[in-house]
């Protein structure tokens, strides 16, 4: 569990963090969502003993970073897969981060094996390709097989296959019991990833809650319906609900009245229907209408 009270960070006028408090709990994914400069990078650094907050508190399982007895035991993290040594093979890299932090060097072949680089693991990780990369970073952040986990952007640059193993790998890890906390700027990839999510704008707090609730709460699920007698049926429509037109696909989008009413409407009024499709709400959706607001840079 990652604890975060009233943390604050303050870089002269900037404040990075503001006044931010969250939790993270174990056994789910938790997505860490905000625009460009939110200040997400900046409350992992502090997570992990690496900034010290201006003010507040960030814990660990109740305790602060600096005051874990074997840190790689409790908290991985993966904050920038290119920070390995370009000459060093992905298995000597491995052997001495668990050297350097006590760990038994019989883990880095279980490590190698968990992510899929043992056929590669001779090579030089100067080599590599990014997402090879991730997944030697993923290694390092399991060495010691800790309860907590931390990844900043992970999926940043990989292809579609990459994206699918890092999605499944967090699944798994959170199905284990830990806890997973990982941001990203794609947010189509973190509606199916995470389970919850810590939403942030301008370091502070937008929302705090499962992903479901989230996009429920900020958009509005709505019907789309086709019909050959499109202009019968809107005006039937419009004395249930809200009707407009989507021009590019000639469908009718209608708000306030499910699916199912719809379809009797239409069944009652002897409209043929070619298409009657509930809409959710998407997490884009979502997190613009939440953020715009705390957006840094708007384009006009
Ligand atoms: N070392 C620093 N010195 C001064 N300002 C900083 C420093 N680190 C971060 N900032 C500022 O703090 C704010 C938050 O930055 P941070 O990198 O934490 O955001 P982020 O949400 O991770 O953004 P991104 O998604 O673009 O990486 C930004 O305005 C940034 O310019």
């Amino acid at each position: 569990m990652i604890e975060a009270v009233a943390l604050r960070k303050h870089y002269g006028r900037t404040k990075a963090v503001d006044d931010l408090s969250f939790t993270v709990r174990p056994g789910r994914v938790t997505g860490f969502l905000g625009p460009n400069g939110a200040g997400k990078s900046t409350t992992m650094r502090m997570i992990l003993g690496l900034d010290t907050p201006t003010g507040g508190d960030v814990r660990i399982d109740g305790k602060h970073y600096a005051e874990l007895k074997q840190p790689l035991r409790k908290v991985g993290a993966l904050l920038d897969a290119k920070w390995v040594h370009p000459n060093r093979s992905a298995r000597s890299h491995l052997k001495w981060l668990a050297v350097s932090n006590k760990i038994p060097v019989s883990r880095v072949g279980e490590v190698l094996e968990v992510v899929g680089l043992t056929e590669v693991a001779h090579k030089n990780a100067g080599g590599f390709s990014l997402g090879m990369s991730q997944r030697l970073g993923i290694a390092g952040a399991l060495l010691g097989d800790p309860e907590v986990l931390l990844f900043d952007e992970p999926v940043n640059g990989l292809d579609p296959e990459g994206i699918l193993w890092i999605r499944q790998f967090m699944h798994r890890l959170a199905e284990e019991g830990r806890t997973v906390f990982v941001s990203s700027h794609l947010l189509s990839e973190m509606a199916q990833t995470a389970q919850d999510l810590v939403v942030i704008g301008k370091g502070q707090l937008i929302a705090q809650t499962s992903t479901e609730q989230f996009i429920a709460d900020a958009t509005q699920d709505h019907v789309r319906v086709r019909s050959p007698h499109a202009a019968k049926l809107r005006e039937i429509l419009a004395a249930h609900a809200t009707v407009t037109d989507d021009s590019a696909s000639g469908a009718l989008v209608v708000h306030g009245i499910p699916a199912q009413r719809i379809g009797e409407i239409a069944a009652e009024n002897h409209v043929v229907l070619h298409e009657l499709s509930p809409q959710r709400g998407s997490l884009e959706e979502a997190f613009m209408q939440l953020t715009k607001e705390s957006v840094e840079y708007h384009s006009h």
